[in-house]
């Protein structure tokens, strides 16, 4: 297939307006939170977190920290299904040394993240609790 048949074929899925490219967005959402047991986990871990950020009645500051942690441990775990499913579509599913390297520094991206969460969300509502529970 020469450029010109390939930039062909790559206009026929290409989306064309707005609607249609958060159409798909959406659908890879639905797909992450389909096929992922920790996204799932990390999306009901937040709602946690979010719940309890309103009950204890968190000042915007604290809104943005949790907001941001959340996000990134939320995209992290996206782009590691990313990686997964390209590497598997790469690899046809055969072991490779590299194949396994790329898995793991993805696992990882994620695994910082998570800590970086972690550590938000002791110092914000860990804190917060804690002045609570000390009245
Ligand atoms: N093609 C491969 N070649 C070599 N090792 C692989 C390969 N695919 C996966 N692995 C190893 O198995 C691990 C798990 O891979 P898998 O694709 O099953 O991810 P997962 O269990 O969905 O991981 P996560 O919990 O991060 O979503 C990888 O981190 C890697 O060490």
């Amino acid at each position: 297939m020469d450029l010109k048949d390939k930039k062909q074929v790559r206009n026929c899925w290409k989306n064309h307006n707005f609607k249609e490219s958060l159409r798909h967005a959406l659908a890879g959402l639905a797909c992450v939170w389909r096929d992922e047991r920790n996204f799932r986990f990390d999306v009901w871990a937040a709602a946690g977190v979010i719940i309890l950020g309103a009950l204890l009645r968190l000042q915007l500051i604290e809104w943005l920290w949790l907001g941001w942690a959340i996000m990134s441990v939320l995209a992290s775990e996206l782009w590691n299904t990313v990686l997964e499913n390209v590497v598997d579509l790469v690899t046809d599913y055969q072991r490779h040394p590299l194949a396994k390297k790329a898995k793991d520094m993805a696992s990882a991206a994620v695994l910082l993240n998570a800590i970086f969460a972690a550590f938000v969300g002791i110092s914000v509502l860990g804190v917060r609790l804690w002045q609570l529970l000390m009245r």
